[in-house]
């Protein structure tokens, strides 16, 4: 759910209009303040909501009635030829039109919002409920409901052979230039849809009331159900992991701090403070094959209570590599954007194929390409890495920015895609451990503690952990007393080891997967991790008071990735939702200060900006699932000022096609994984990507 993007299902509020207070609104009396409209912007992806089948028989609704009018009575639609071309034209676009807006009734109602046409309900024309921005055909067979859960020999179902497509910018032109035709699916964005929120949730108000949670337990030692309870037992479905993502998004505040001294920047607390590069490494965990007490702590809670960790890829000015490359890659991102948007290269932007469906990735909502949007104010160029050479896709890119500046983006890929792996690795080895899993049963892992790597280690899954033990695999060098501490080493060591299998196996780093492995994969020639750069810009000034304001430019979400890695930016604007404080929190403001305290005199600064230093790696939904739900996906956002754009380059480091998550192997016994865990043990990551696309998907 984290692309705004043509073919996805999303919503967020409109950025080109403010807030407007409801007409039935009294705003002097404050009556019914919360009865406020907003304007919101819609993504539909048309396989999940069927516009297909929707508009075929919204059509031949039509049809039928049309036939009566003219007396050709019965079913009517064969009786359609003597009817003239311009008004087919003109059935066409409202069965179009009005199962779009039926869609995206459906998709609202998902995010707790209902269309508020007000009066004008039944006005039906293109453009009265929202202003159509960009729709994209699907293919017929694409909109089929494909079953995808046996025969292993039919891999190459899931890619469908789609190729680039083209965007109309409206539904006449869809059907003018693109021959649509009813029964074809299409996905569609449509911007400024006058909505409000549904009535009143009673779970969060009851929430609200009751704090700390005294009245919940005594309703439930009478047996009484309350609204929201269900969420209360938490998360044991992907379905479920979803719509507390969902929830959590929708219950973010609104409000953007109205400039940077009123953002939060952090606290006390050691989940804010920066980490160096050099903890996370593998290499840096303890002489015994544990991971770093130390280290583990601040990742979890930095990532569990403020849903972000920042990472120093100097280790306190002591190597300065990383930080150069990072340097090169942003100056290759203001260079692409001072082509393409600022027209130092007149044609450059049209030399970009516009934002598609990849080929060859494996999941159909995966996007390569360039594409503007909000009358020019954002752009994005989605890349990705061709597995076989390293390629960057686009490959017209390096047209605008030649081959130095593609190799700067590909570097940076592989320094933001490692620390991420290592936060994964942490992270989810320590939910192991904390969960037991790796005390009764043993997982594929050998029990070498370097059992990774080749694939060689003797596989030792199926044995419990005493039979381990009896049997002489796991006490070597352990001497013959095997007390409960050695166990509880043992135990670590090997959730350590299996999470790195999990990186290097189910989590997609661009690169083949490393030959000889025992699993089934099958990842196309495409990686799934986008490095997507960003440009934003605001010119959002306040209707009444024509202030210029600072607002959301890329409103709250979460990304369906293990983590996001997104480079500390120039201009701030990143914003992650702090679980702990409630606030919004602004990690490069951190980031920014941390720089300063470092470097007092800016020396580096003569080398690189101080920003090229700083990752800041933000949790996703992937890892909410493999850290048991001890980390929830960070619901985080861009807000812009207009002073300056922002420029971004985040990489979204998600899962392997074609491999399968094995709770088993990666993270230990399937006796202590939980409802969560095993409901995904055993799919295809692809499927298990697709499933936290959208609610109606799961
Ligand atoms: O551009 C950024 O800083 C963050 C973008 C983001 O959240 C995303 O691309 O999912
Ligand atoms: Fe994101």
């Amino acid at each position: 759910m984290d692309d705004p993007i043509l073919g996805n299902t999303w919503m967020k509020k409109s950025t080109s209009v403010d807030f407007v207070p409801s007409k039935s609104t009294n705003v002097e009396s404050g009556n019914s303040a919360n009865v406020r409209s907003v304007y919101v912007d819609v993504g539909i992806d048309g396989r999940v909501f069927g516009t297909g089948d929707l508009s075929r028989r919204m059509h031949d609704a039509l049809m039928v009635v049309a036939g009566r009018r003219r007396g050709v009575g019965g079913d009517g639609i064969d009786g359609g030829d003597d009817v003239d071309d311009g008004l087919m034209d003109l059935y066409l676009l409202y069965a179009m039109d009005a199962s779009a807006k039926e869609a995206v009734k459906a998709a609202m109602d998902g995010y707790g919002y209902v269309i508020d046409l007000e009066k004008d309900e039944d006005m039906q024309d293109e453009g009265s409920w929202g202003r159509i921005d960009g729709v994209m055909l699907l293919d017929r067979d694409d909109d089929d409901d494909d079953d995808d859960d046996d025969d292993g020999g039919g891999s190459s179902s899931s890619s469908s052979g789609t190729t680039s497509r083209t965007i109309y910018p409206s539904f006449a032109e869809a059907i003018a230039r693109g021959n649509w035709k009813p029964g074809t699916g299409y996905s569609f964005v449509v911007r400024e849809v006058p909505a409000r929120r549904k009535a009143i949730d009673l779970g969060a108000l009851l929430r609200a009331l009751d704090p700390d949670g005294k009245l919940h337990a005594e309703a439930r030692e009478r047996g009484i159900i309350l609204p929201g309870e269900e969420e209360e037992d938490g998360v044991n479905s992907l379905r479920g992991l979803l719509s507390d993502c969902e929830r959590r998004v929708r219950s973010a505040p609104y409000e953007v701090a109205r400039d940077e001294s009123e953002a939060h920047r952090g606290g006390s607390s050691k989940g804010y403070d920066v980490i160096s590069r050099r903890a996370l490494l593998a290499n840096s965990r303890d002489a015994d094959g544990t991971e770093n007490r130390k280290t583990l702590l601040h990742v979890m809670d930095s990532l569990a209570n403020h849903g972000c960790l920042i990472v120093d890829l100097t280790d306190g000015d002591e190597s300065t590599d990383d930080a150069y490359i990072m340097s090169e890659m942003w100056k290759t991102t203001s260079h692409f954007f001072d082509k393409v948007v600022d027209g130092e290269d007149g044609d450059a932007a049209s030399r970009l194929p516009p934002m598609h469906i990849a080929e060859g990735v494996g999941s159909s909502t995966a996007m390569v390409g360039y594409a503007s949007f909000k009358d020019g104010d954002n752009q994005f160029l989605e890349t990705r890495l061709r597995r076989s050479d390293g390629a960057l896709l686009p490959l017209e890119t390096s047209s605008i920015i030649g081959e130095d500046g593609v190799r700067s983006m590909v570097d940076a890929f592989r320094i933001m895609s490692d620390v991420g792996r290592d936060v994964v690795r942490i992270a989810t080895a320590a939910s192991s451990v904390e969960a037991g899993a790796f005390l009764t049963e043993g997982s594929a892992v050998a029990s070498s503690p370097r059992g990774v790597g080749g694939g060689s280690s003797p596989s030792i899954a199926g044995l419990s952990f005493e039979e381990k033990v009896i049997s002489g695999i796991v006490d070597e060098g352990l001497g013959s007393e095997f007390s409960e501490e050695d166990a509880a080493r043992r135990a670590k060591i090997l959730a350590s080891d299996a999470a790195i299998l999990l990186t290097e196996e189910i989590m997609d780093d661009g690169r083949p997967l490393i030959v000889g492995r025992d699993i089934e994969h099958d990842e196309g020639p495409v990686s799934m991790s986008p490095l997507r750069i960003c440009r934003y810009s605001n010119n959002n000034v306040d209707k009444f008071s024509r202030r210029k304001m600072t607002s959301e430019v890329f409103g709250a979400h979460t990304d369906t990735s293990f983590v996001t890695i997104i480079p500390a930016a120039k201009v701030s604007g990143l914003e992650v939702f702090d679980e702990d404080s409630l606030k919004w929190f602004r990690p490069e403001l951190k980031a920014r200060r941390h720089a300063k305290t470092l470097d007092p005199g800016g020396d580096m600064e003569a080398r690189f900006p101080w920003h090229c230093r700083y990752l800041v790696i933000v949790p996703g939904e992937l890892l909410q699932l493999t850290s048991r739900n001890n980390i929830p996906a960070a619901v985080h956002r861009v807000v812009a000022t207009t002073d300056a754009p922002r420029l971004s380059a985040p990489v979204l480091l998600r899962c392997r096609p074609g491999t399968r998550m094995d709770v088993e192997r990666y993270m230990g016994s399937p006796t202590r994984a939980g409802g969560l865990l095993l409901d995904s043990n055993g799919m295809r990551m692809e499927d298990i990507h697709d499933a936290l696309q959208s609610k109606q998907d799961a």
